[in-house]
């Protein structure tokens, strides 16, 4: 496989980019293999530098659930920069999808549009503490909620595949305030409450957690969350930045019937361009500024080529609901090929799946948490990887991660790919 080009791109970046990368995860540090560098995707299909093709299953990681270039989507973008990029100023089209947002997701009846799934969150605790009046809030070990001081500890993605789960530069008395706890685990959420329960300002969690490979929550710890939260009066955070009109229209929290107090959106709601929202009842978004006191402004949010992205694909995925459909049935296609795959070889192998998001640790454990998911083996993972990808099959370059099938992939190319996974899993007997 020639990656010669890439290879020149990569030692260029890195002169003038921290890593050569714009995020960490991009570098591939974990696999010790260097980035493709990428020139364009269709469908689902992306093609690097060096003329190579692959079937992508990171999807921009998350947002591409209608595939690459999907022909709609690009000519909602084209209208909407032949009228202007941005104007600062209010739009019809912000309004829309904030109104699409609500109808589709019943716990959010107002919402407000920011530039990236790391604002929404930072703005959802700053909305939390300032309506509760209290500071400290609840995560649990290898949720990633983005970058922001607040949430980067304990946190899964790049920062668990990096080592940096609690990264240096936030400041000891910001981390003060973070109390993290065991994933799925009631019996530790009991003895937070108990101690701090009245302090607490918020709980954030990821319904099914996709930052830690793919590890959904159980309906009786989400039950638990909702109860204890309401008791304390806690607000409820779900971050649903990865979850959020992927797993179902309705979001991770129509699958457990929990209303959550607020939802934070990202990735699918820009349609590939750079958004992240975050919404919940009218009482509690109305202390926003300037309906309220609680600040939080961004010269770019609302951005009129973010919102008609993310509007066409909206509309696209509630006018045809067949596509979470057939998501589901070439998803599971796939997992039942990876996980038949690994059982003929006798590879130890545990595949979780929800829906399009799935993800296959190498472990013979069952992975229910943080503890569980970081018993896999990396190195099998590696070089798994590279096998996948010197076959045409781009994964997430980390064990830590989701794949995401997209309305693009065709059956043949999920067939392919689960004989490209047999023959990838035959090299690393
Ligand atoms: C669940 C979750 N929350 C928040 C974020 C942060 O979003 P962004 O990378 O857009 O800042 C991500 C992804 O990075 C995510 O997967
Ligand atoms: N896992 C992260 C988002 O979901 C990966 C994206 C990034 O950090 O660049």
């Amino acid at each position: 496989m020639n990656l010669e080009r890439s290879r020149q791109l990569f030692e260029a970046a890195k002169q003038v980019i921290p890593g050569g990368v714009n995020s960490p995860v991009r570098a591939f540090r974990s696999v010790s293999v260097n980035p493709p560098f990428i020139r364009e995707g269709k469908g689902s299909r992306i093609i690097d530098v060096d003329d190579n093709s692959y079937i992508d299953y990171v999807g921009s990681w998350g947002p591409l659930i209608l595939g690459h270039s999907h022909p709609e989507v690009v000519c909602a973008l084209k209208e909407a920069i032949n009228r202007g990029t941005s104007y600062g100023a209010p739009t019809e089209i912000e309004t829309e999808l904030a109104r699409m947002v609500c109808e589709a997701v019943p716990s959010v009846e107002m919402v407000r549009m920011v530039n990236s799934g790391t604002e929404a969150t930072m703005s959802a605790l700053r909305l939390a503490r300032g309506y509760t009046g209290r500071d400290m809030i609840v995560k649990f070990e290898g949720n990633y909620h983005g970058h922001s001081d607040s949430l980067l500890i304990k946190a899964g993605s790049g920062a668990l595949t990096h080592g940096v789960p609690d990264s240096p530069g936030v400041p000891a008395d910001i981390a003060q305030n973070t109390l993290t706890a065991n994933f799925n685990d009631i019996a530790g959420m009991k003895e937070i409450f108990q101690k701090y329960g009245e302090q607490i300002a918020a709980v954030i969690v990821e319904p099914i957690a996709g930052n830690m490979g793919v590890v959904p929550a159980s309906q009786e710890f989400m039950d638990f969350l909702r109860i204890i939260t309401t008791k304390y009066g806690t607000l409820l955070i779900f971050d649903e930045v990865m979850t959020g009109f992927r797993v179902s229209y309705h979001g991770a929290q129509s699958l457990y019937g929990i209303q959550p107090d607020i939802t934070c959106f990202g990735k699918i709601i820009g349609g590939g361009l750079p958004v992240g929202a975050y919404g919940g009842k009218r009482e509690i978004m109305s202390m926003m500024s300037p309906a309220g006191p609680i600040y939080q402004a961004g010269t770019l949010s609302g951005n009129p080529l973010a919102m008609a992205a993310g509007l066409i694909t909206l509309r696209i995925l509630r006018d045809n609901p067949c596509i979470y459909t057939e998501l589901e049935e070439k998803s599971k296609l796939l997992a039942e090929g990876l996980r038949e795959n690994a059982m003929k070889l006798g590879i130890a192998a545990s595949l979780n799946r929800v829906g399009s998001m799935l993800c296959m640790f190498f472990t013979s454990q069952q992975v229910v948490d943080y503890h569980t998911a970081i018993s896999s083996d990396t190195r099998i993972f590696a070089r798994y990887f590279e096998e996948m990808l010197k076959r045409g099959i781009y994964l997430a370059p980390s064990q830590f991660e989701a794949a995401f099938v997209s309305a693009a992939h065709r059956k043949e190319d999920i067939i392919f790919t689960i004989e490209q996974s047999y023959e990838a899993l035959k090299t690393i007997l």
